[in-house]
């Protein structure tokens, strides 16, 4: 096992019950190092399980996807890295990016730019004068003057993106699938190996691997494209 590349991989524990989620940790072993409890876990029980994963060596991002007024995130924020974790995802809004820096510490920020689901069209409709590729890049830069520590963001601003920010910021991106995988609800894609090329830091892959009949050589088999870049 590359430890290099299975640390490049993060899995998105998207299931209903901390059992399930267990089940999957239990089932994937050694083959990830690094997972992501979302909204779905985490009404569910989900931050006892975080604190478990930590217990046993894994590193754990919440993806909580904080934002609110300056005083909720700033002392949210500061409950999340007490728990000792990896990375906490915000809305890449500039109050919230600031506030957050303020209660995090150590802890390491991660600003979701424009989710993968949504194309200019779906920007659009929301109210945005901006287009997918402008808006990322706005936020990527407003990210970089709050002290934000990574982007989330498609694979396919990668490249845009990389030299906008420096080599220091984490770029971590979801919208990823392996060649042939549905792409479901994710709009902007790019497959494992074509996302660590482009730059990302780490990928997070959900259901092309929870969802599979053989989820360790689902993600086994994803680790091995990137360990061949
Ligand atoms: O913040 C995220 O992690 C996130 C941001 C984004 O723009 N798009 C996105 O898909 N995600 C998350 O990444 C995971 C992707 O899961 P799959 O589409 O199943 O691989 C889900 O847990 C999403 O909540």
């Amino acid at each position: 096992m590359d430890d290099k590349a299975r640390d490049r991989l993060i899995v998105a524990l998207d299931v209903d019950t901390v059992e399930a989620a267990r089940a999957l940790v239990t089932t994937l072993g050694d083959a990830v190092s690094f997972y992501k409890i979302g909204m779905e876990l985490a009404y569910g029980g989900g931050l006892a399980l975080a604190q478990e994963l930590k217990d046993a060596g894994k590193r754990v991002f919440i993806d909580l996807k904080l934002h609110d007024i300056g005083a909720t995130v700033e002392r949210a924020t500061r409950q999340i890295a007490r728990m000792g974790m990896d990375f906490l995802t915000i809305h890449a809004y500039p109050q919230t990016m600031a506030a957050a820096r303020a209660g995090a510490g150590d802890l390491k920020l991660l600003a979701v730019t424009v989710m993968t689901s949504y194309d200019d069209a779906d920007l659009q409709e929301a109210g945005f004068a901006f287009g997918v590729a402008d808006l990322v890049a706005r936020r990527a830069a407003q990210a970089k003057a709050a002290g934000v520590d990574g982007l989330i963001l498609s694979p396919l601003e990668l490249s845009a993106i990389r030299p906008l920010v420096g080599p220091q910021m984490l770029l971590v991106t979801p919208g990823v699938r392996p060649a042939g995988a549905d792409a479901g609800d994710q709009k902007r894609v790019m497959t494992p190996a074509q996302a660590i090329a482009a730059s990302a830091n780490h990928i997070v892959v959900g259901r092309p691997i929870t969802r599979a009949a053989d989820p360790r050589r689902a993600a086994e088999a994803i680790v091995a494209e990137i360990h061949g870049l």
